[in-house]
């Protein structure tokens, strides 16, 4: 089943605090952006590929684009304050697809078979979403004191890709747009329209690239998968 791809990449990487845009950091002699558009140029099902930029970096981006053969992006829309706007100015840009996948370009450990399954998901249930079940006790707290254990047998690490019929989030972006519901990812603003949203299982390697401890899990990751294809 084919698809496009979304890849929100105008992040400011507070969090990361490496003063530019994390996506530049190199992991492996590439940039963290350039894992990640790798997984959607080599995969045959992926038809295109929006890659939502801060204006002033499109021309660097573009740089990294060419030199690397990344050949399958359709567009660079302008980013926005918050992720979601980002997301949606890509929603806008794209014509009909059946498929549209949005996935943080922060993500640069995602592959083909959780993709394909995601895409596999939404086509008949019409949006599915990558997680993985919580590993630690989660806990609600109030002014530095524990007022709930949460039950962490129904409780799953949201991640992305997050894979939808596109006519799905197209309507719910826009939706949330008109009322200024901002969420956190894109399956809340389908959530909320009462649309079921599916859960796919996952990679604990799926990681986003948030804080400097992720760069270092992130070489880590990346040596694993060398010495699995004898890379040594
Ligand atoms: N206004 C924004 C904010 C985030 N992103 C993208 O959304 C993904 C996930 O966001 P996050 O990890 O929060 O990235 P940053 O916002 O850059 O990180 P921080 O919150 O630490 O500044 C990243 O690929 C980021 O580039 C985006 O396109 N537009
Ligand atoms: C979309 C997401 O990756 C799901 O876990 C996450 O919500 C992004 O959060 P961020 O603060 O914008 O990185």
């Amino acid at each position: 089943m084919r698809y496009e791809v979304v890849l929100p990449a105008a992040g400011s990487g507070k969090r990361m605090g490496a003063g530019k845009n994390k996506l530049f950091l190199i992991l492996q002699n590439k940039p963290i952006l350039i894992h990640t558009l790798e997984v959607f140029q080599n995969d045959a099902n992926c038809t295109g590929i929006w890659l939502a930029v801060k204006p002033e970096e499109r021309e660097y981006i573009q740089r990294l684009l060419n030199e690397h053969h990344i050949t399958k992006v359709k567009g660079l829309p302008n980013g926005g304050e918050e992720r979601q706007h980002s997301v949606h100015s890509c929603i806008k840009e794209m014509e009909q697809v059946d498929i549209v996948l949005v996935h943080d370009a922060a993500r640069p450990f995602i592959t083909n078979d959780i993709i394909a399954s995601l895409v596999e998901c939404a086509d008949v249930k019409g949006a599915a979403i990558a997680g993985v079940r919580a590993k630690d006790t989660m806990k609600k707290v109030r002014d530095g004191i524990i007022v709930e254990t949460v039950d962490r047998d129904d409780l799953w690490m949201i991640q992305t890709p997050q894979a939808f019929q596109f006519d799905i989030l197209y309507k719910a972006e826009d939706v949330a747009e008109k009322v200024g519901f901002l969420g956190t990812d894109e399956a809340m603003l389908v959530e909320r329209l009462g649309y079921p949203v599916h859960i796919v299982e996952a990679s604990y390697d799926n990681i986003k690239m948030t804080t400097v401890e992720d760069l270092v899990i992130g070489e880590a990751i990346l040596r694993k998968r060398s010495q699995a294809l004898g890379n040594f």
